[in-house]
């Protein structure tokens, strides 16, 4: 393989930082052409002396001035804004954009690197959740590979590896369950974040560490896998996985399945991402059935989580009402983060927000951008007359 120009957007999170670890594994073969970041200027500052990209982003226009001082003695372009990180993803040294920034704030950077012909390595669920149909749409037609780093859609796609000719009856997406499985509604109505934000085996930026909890990750990722693998939504089935070892399966038409396992570490689908189709040596820990005597099954709860039922509902009315989901969904997480609705009112306000934003069943790019916009409006008047 020629050596890969990587543009790591969102570097400085959970998934960056893991991936500029896979990087720094395999220096002959990934050159890290831009970073960049949200607000962690300092972590930005650090990367870039290690990496010498040739461009670095920080979203916060006020920290600008910190990164560009700190690295003045460098040959290192500094950019702030979200105008200058759709330029980035254009710079011609790169091949992949790998997205690894939270929220809907991933989509255009995503849409203008494909636009420029960039494979695309997904993290950013949120992307294919708000313009599922118009990013992929958009992909097949500048023949980009949209390649998964989400662990259940990597683990699909690798299922997929040689079954180009076989269409899929189903997929099974795993889920852990979060740490709340089996817990009831009595119990939901005093959690608090300190609760939700543990993980029972990933650890995760905060967002998504909520979303797991709520079971809305799942919803998101029902969401993803409708997109990326070309399938209608009864096509796709959640089945918890208390161990999160089996990451997701799929069953072909002749009833046959395929299983992607593994210990719960998201550098090997980072890797994968990065070196697909070839599959690299590395050192990471390797799985001991010992430690796993029994992997287990069960069905999700989706009385009690009703986001994945609200997640459901969204993508089999179409339209925008995903996007709806997603703006609301991401106003509500931030708010329970600071105390500001409780973990069963996320759902409330986002059913709400849903019935209450205008349906448009063929959006375009700026409809999408609005109904984001207008949709976070709402929540955020429902979150602060709950207050
Ligand atoms: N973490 C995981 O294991 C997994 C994550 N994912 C998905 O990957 C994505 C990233 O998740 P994760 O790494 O956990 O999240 P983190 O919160 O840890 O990291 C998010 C990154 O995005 C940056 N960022 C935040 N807001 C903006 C913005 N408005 N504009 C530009 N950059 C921004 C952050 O910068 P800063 O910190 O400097 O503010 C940070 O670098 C999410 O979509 C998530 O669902 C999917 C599967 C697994
Ligand atoms: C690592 C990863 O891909 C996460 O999306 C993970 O799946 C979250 O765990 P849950 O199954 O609890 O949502
Ligand atoms: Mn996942």
């Amino acid at each position: 393989m020629n050596r890969r120009g990587i543009a790591v957007l969102g570097s400085t999170g959970s998934i960056g930082t893991q991936t500029l670890a896979v990087a720094r594994a395999f220096p002959d073969d990934f050159n890290i052409i831009v970073l960049t970041c949200g607000d962690n200027a300092e972590l930005l500052i650090q990367q870039a002396l290690e990496f010498n990209p040739q461009a670095v982003v920080i979203n916060n226009e006020d920290k600008y001035i910190q990164v560009k001082e700190a690295l003045a003695h460098t040959d290192i372009d500094v950019f702030a804004g979200l105008q200058a990180l759709e330029e980035v993803v254009q710079l011609t040294d790169i091949d992949v954009v790998l997205n690894a920034i939270v929220g809907s704030a991933g989509l255009r950077p995503t849409v203008k690197a494909i636009q420029k012909g960039k494979d695309i390595a997904l993290a950013n669920k949120e992307t294919l959740v708000v313009a599922g149909e118009l990013v992929m749409d958009l992909a097949a037609k500048h023949q980009v590979r949209m390649l998964p780093v989400d662990s259940e859609h990597s683990a699909i796609f690798q299922c997929l590896v040689g079954e180009e000719q076989n269409p899929i009856e189903k997929i099974y997406i795993t889920a852990s369950g979060g740490p709340f499985r089996g817990k009831d509604r009595d119990f939901l109505t005093h959690v608090k974040k300190e609760q939700a934000l543990k993980h029972p085996n990933w650890v995760m930026g905060a967002k998504i560490t909520i979303d797991s909890a709520s079971l809305m990750n799942k919803g998101l990722e029902v969401i993803e896998a409708k997109w990326l693998f070309d399938l209608s939504v009864d096509q796709i089935d959640v089945i918890v996985h208390p161990q999160s070892i089996v990451h997701s399966l799929v069953q072909f038409q002749d009833g046959s399945m395929k299983a992607q396992l593994g210990l719960p570490d998201m550098k090997l689908p980072i890797q994968y991402a990065l070196t697909y189709p070839a599959r690299f040596q590395n050192n990471f820990q390797r799985f001991n059935f010992m430690d796993y005597p029994s992997l287990t099954f069960e069905k999700p709860d989706l009385e009690t989580f009703r986001n994945l039922a609200l997640a459901y509902e969204a993508l089999a009315r179409g339209g925008n009402q995903a996007c709806i989901l997603n703006a609301a969904n991401e106003v509500v997480v931030d708010a329970f983060l600071k105390d500001r609705v409780s973990f069963l009112g996320m759902s409330d306000v986002i059913e709400q927000v849903i019935q209450s934003v205008d349906y448009i069943s063929t959006p375009t790019l700026a409809d999408y951008l609005e109904t984001d916009k207008v949709s976070r409006i709402k929540a955020l008047e429902l979150v602060t007359k709950l207050n």
